[in-house]
């Protein structure tokens, strides 16, 4: 139980989540598990990342998915189209991706410039290929309980695995998610009702999100404003995932370009049990999530034996 975590420094100080050391374990069995299907099957899961435009975070992101695909033995094909590419050149490259038996995986980087329909170009990827977990097929199976079947969003699955190490069963414990978004608060409120919680979402229509928060014994951020949820907003001893990526600007306060997530960290880490850091955080789960979803899908469409997750 929770290697992958630093112990508590002494009373008012949360562990202090180590999702670096967590998703390079995850790594490091992903990794096995390609060498495995390559001896054993003569299959390499490949990972095809396409982003449009030249948005200087999402260049960042897709580098390092590459990168840290092809460290663990599998092909990545990475498509970066031009940000006037139109809505029927990028569906013809989804299409072209579903049909491609080398690619198990697809990811479609979002945001996607104002002219595309996201929703329309996530519904064209094969959700057997769909290694986000966005399509409706399997937001579908997600919301049905049929999760086995299913590719389940990378950062809340990533978030889930947090929270498996750190408390073990989850029964009857309360959980608020702030933020309701199809990538990262609806999926992850799902799983928590799979782990049997008692959810909450809040959102921006939510009347008092301070003590919603107090009443939880797990607190998941995902609303995209930096150091949005404050230290006296958790209750002592709860345990607290920050998913938010804010990027301060250099000349703000403490700036620097600075990353910050979604909760006032040196506040909360002095209430919480334990707490995930910016950066260190979920950002590295998700990246590992995605390899393993990639996998998973590999094995599925060559119809042998996927590994446990
Ligand atoms: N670590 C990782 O791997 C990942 C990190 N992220 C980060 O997570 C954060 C959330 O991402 P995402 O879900 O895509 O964001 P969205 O912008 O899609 O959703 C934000 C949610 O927060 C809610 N919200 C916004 N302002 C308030 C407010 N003042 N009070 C209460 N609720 C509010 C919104 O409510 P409403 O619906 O009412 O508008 C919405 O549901 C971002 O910082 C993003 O960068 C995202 C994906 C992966
Ligand atoms: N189709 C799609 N799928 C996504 O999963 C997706 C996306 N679009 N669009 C953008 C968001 C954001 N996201 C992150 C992944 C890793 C880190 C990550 O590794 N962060 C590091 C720090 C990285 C840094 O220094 O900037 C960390 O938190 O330690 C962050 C954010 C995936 N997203």
């Amino acid at each position: 139980m929770s290697q992958a975590s630093t112990s508590p420094a002494g009373a008012g100080q949360a562990t202090i989540i180590d999702g670096k050391a967590f998703a390079e374990k995850l790594r490091g069995g992903v990794a096995r598990q390609v060498d495995a299907l390559k001896a054993r099957h003569g299959i390499t899961p490949g990972l095809a990342v396409v982003l449009v435009g030249e948005d200087a975070a999402s260049q960042v992101y897709v580098r390092s998915k590459s990168k840290k695909t092809t460290e663990v033995g599998m092909q990545s094909f990475q498509h970066t189209l031009p940000v006037e590419t139109g809505e029927d050149e990028l569906l013809d490259l989804v299409r072209r991706l579903n049909s491609d038996p080398q690619v198990h995986g697809i990811l479609v980087q979002l945001p996607l410039p104002k002219h595309i329909d996201s929703e329309k170009v996530i519904d064209t990827i094969d959700p057997a290929k769909d290694v986000d977990g966005f399509h409706v097929v399997n937001a579908g199976r997600i919301a049905t309980g049929a999760l086995d079947r299913a590719m389940i969003p990378c950062t809340p699955r990533g978030c889930q695995m947090l929270l498996q190490d750190q408390l073990g069963d989850m029964s009857g414990k309360r959980a608020v998610i702030v933020g309701r978004s199809n990538i990262v608060g609806k999926p992850m409120a799902q799983l928590l009702l799979a782990e049997n919680c008692t959810v909450t979402i809040a959102h921006s229509r939510t009347r008092d999100i301070a003590a919603e928060c107090r009443d939880a014994d797990i607190v998941v951020a995902a609303v995209g404003k930096p150091e949005f949820v404050r230290g006296d907003w958790i209750k002592p001893g709860a345990t607290v995932i920050d998913v938010g990526i804010n990027r301060l600007e250099p000349e703000e306060p403490g700036g620097k370009g600075r990353l910050v997530g979604d909760v006032a960290f040196d506040e909360a880490k002095q209430v919480a049990g334990a707490i995930t850091p910016v950066p260190g955080g979920v950002g590295p789960m998700t990246i590992a999530v995605l390899l393993a979803n990639t996998v998973t899908a590999a094995c599925r469409q060559a119809g042998v034996e996927e590994p446990a997750r």
